[in-house]
Order: C-alpha cells, then structure tokens, then sequence
C-alpha cells in the first residue's frame, strides 16, 4: 500500500491501467481462444478470487492457466514461489514491465497475459469476470451457469456497485483510514449494507434467487475474510459475518459450492493481510483465531 493513496484520511484505490479487452470475435486483436491465457492471482486477494471462483463454475479450467503468486509480498511486490514456467517470471512486476517500461504503479492481481503476443491484456478485475462469462461461452463447460443473465444485468450492476463501494472495498477504505472521520464513515456505510442484505436474504438464497450470479461471486470473497481478517485487522468490527444469521448461512451455502470452498485458502488469506500490511499490523504477528466452522450445515436450501 503506497502512501500517495491515502489522501486527507481517505483510502483511494488506483486506477486500472490495462484494461484491454478479450472478445469472442477477436475484434479486440485479443480472441477468446483456449490455452492461449494465463490468469495471475493471489490467494489472498478478493478480487482474485472472483476470477478463480467464475473459471471454476464455468469449467474453463483447461482453456485458461493460472498462476497463483506467494501470499507474502515486500517492496517488490507480488512473486512466485518458483519462477513462472510459463513466462519465467519471478516477479508480476516484470510482467507489467514487459507491457509497459515506464509502468509507475502498483502490480496487481488479477491480471489476465497472452501468452500468444507476450503481453499482459488487463488488470482491470470488474471487467475480468464479465469476459469470461460473455465472451467465452464457446469454451464454457456443457450445462454451465448463466452468471449474468442479460434480462438481470442492469439490477446485478446495481447492487454490485453498492456492494462494491460500501463492502468490497468498503473494508479497505475502513482499514486503510487514517483519520477518524474515514473510518468511521466507511465503518457505517459497509454495516448499513450489510444489514441490507441480512434482510435480502432472508426471502432469498441467493442474491438473486435460487441461481448464483456475478452478484454472489462478488459479495462472497469479502464475507470469507470478513471475521478472520476484517473483523480485527481492519477493525470492521460492530458484528461478525457469523453474526447475522442470513448471511452467515448463505456463506456457508457458498462455501459448499467447490468454485467457491476450493479457492478459499484461509492460510494465505491471513498470512498475506497480518504479514503484509505492516502499516497495520507492524508486528506481523498472524492471529490463530477464529474458531469458525465452515462446514456447519446451513439451512439455505429450505
Ligand atoms: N486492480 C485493482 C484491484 C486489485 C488489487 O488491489 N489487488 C491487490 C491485492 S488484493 C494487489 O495486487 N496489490 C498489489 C500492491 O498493492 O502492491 C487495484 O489496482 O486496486
């Protein structure tokens, strides 16, 4: 986290700098072929997790590789445990270098890489699950979900954003706050939301009926670090997940769901937040807790 994104108290995340696009007709110059990407993420990263979640619904495992970086990063930022075998790389900076030399900002995950041209396509996540669930439907395994279904989108891009600015990332602007005012006003909004879709979900499994959609695939990452590392680390801590009956159960719901429990890995999850973010957590030092079971049975599918 670099000092120029908190300004006057205020987290502010940086701008997406690659965001071309992967298109189904390969108008973009960049077709929707199988094997030729490789998708780079971190374990820990909500963000991440989404592409990791939609490739597996979706069955694109075989067309699109992945790469998953080591979950603790220093001033150089994301690498692999062991050089990338496919494009070598030790670091994701050299990937964003390759693109572009004079590349100044952070390297981030997700980020999608051609392994055709050699570059890297996009770091833009918002954008990164939508191609894969509209522009690759030719490789979409037989009886995959419609994640986003055309009549749905204007309600899912709704609430998305609500979700995105007062949960996703409501909780880094909540940790990341350097004043009081910050905090606390990221603190209210992400608890009005939350209260929100306790009642949401008490009339409906999923945010959008019996289906997962991009909806839940994006709400769900933020709930599975909420109590073992939002809760405390960015101190978001008025209730835990586990605390509201709705959507604790509908977490687990997810999380029963393979796409959704095999891509959760709770030890890089906490390694990465307690050991990275230092200007939070200057010790390092990694909590033990929550005792929270997972696997409890829920009730959703009433
Ligand atoms: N691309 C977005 C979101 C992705 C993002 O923030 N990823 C984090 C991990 S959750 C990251 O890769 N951070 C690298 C860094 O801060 O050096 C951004 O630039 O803010």
């Amino acid at each position: 986290m670099s000092v120029q994104e908190v300004e006057g108290g205020r987290f502010v995340r940086q701008a997406n700098r690659f965001t071309d696009r992967i298109t189904a007709d390969g108008s973009s110059g960049y077709p929707a072929e199988p094997g030729r990407y490789r998708l780079f993420v971190s374990y820990a990263c909500p963000w991440a997790q989404r592409t990791l979640i939609v490739r597996r619904l979706l069955g694109l495992e075989d067309a699109i590789s992945v790469a998953v970086v080591d979950p603790i990063r220093d001033e150089r930022g994301w690498r692999f445990p062991d050089r990338d075998p496919v494009t070598g790389a030790v670091f994701l900076s050299e990937l964003y270098l390759a693109r572009d030399p004079s590349f100044q900002g952070r390297y981030t995950v997700p980020c999608v890489w051609d392994t055709e041209t050699g570059r890297l396509v996009t770091n833009d996540f918002p954008n990164i699950t939508t191609t894969f669930e509209t522009e690759f439907t030719a490789l979409h395994r037989p009886g995959a979900p419609d994640l986003y279904p055309e009549a749905l989108r204007p309600r899912i891009d709704e609430l998305n954003d609500l979700v995105y600015r007062t949960v996703n990332n409501g909780v880094y602007k909540a940790g990341f706050a350097t004043s009081q005012d910050a905090y606390e006003e990221a603190f209210d909004a992400l608890f009005a939301t939350l209260d929100q879709l306790e009642e949401r979900l008490s009339t409906s499994r999923y945010l959008f009926g019996d289906d997962v959609t991009e909806a839940d695939v994006r709400l769900y990452p933020t709930l599975a670090r909420f109590d073992a590392v939002y809760h405390g680390h960015f101190k978001c801590n008025l209730r835990r997940i586990a605390d509201y009956p709705n959507l604790w159960g509908y977490a687990r719901d997810l999380y029963s769901i393979p796409a959704f429990g095999e891509t959760t890995n709770f030890d890089h999850i906490k390694r990465h937040y307690y050991v990275t973010q230092r200007n939070i957590n200057p010790s390092g030092v990694v909590p033990k807790g929550p005792a929270i079971d997972w696997t409890a049975p829920h009730d959703r599918n009433r």
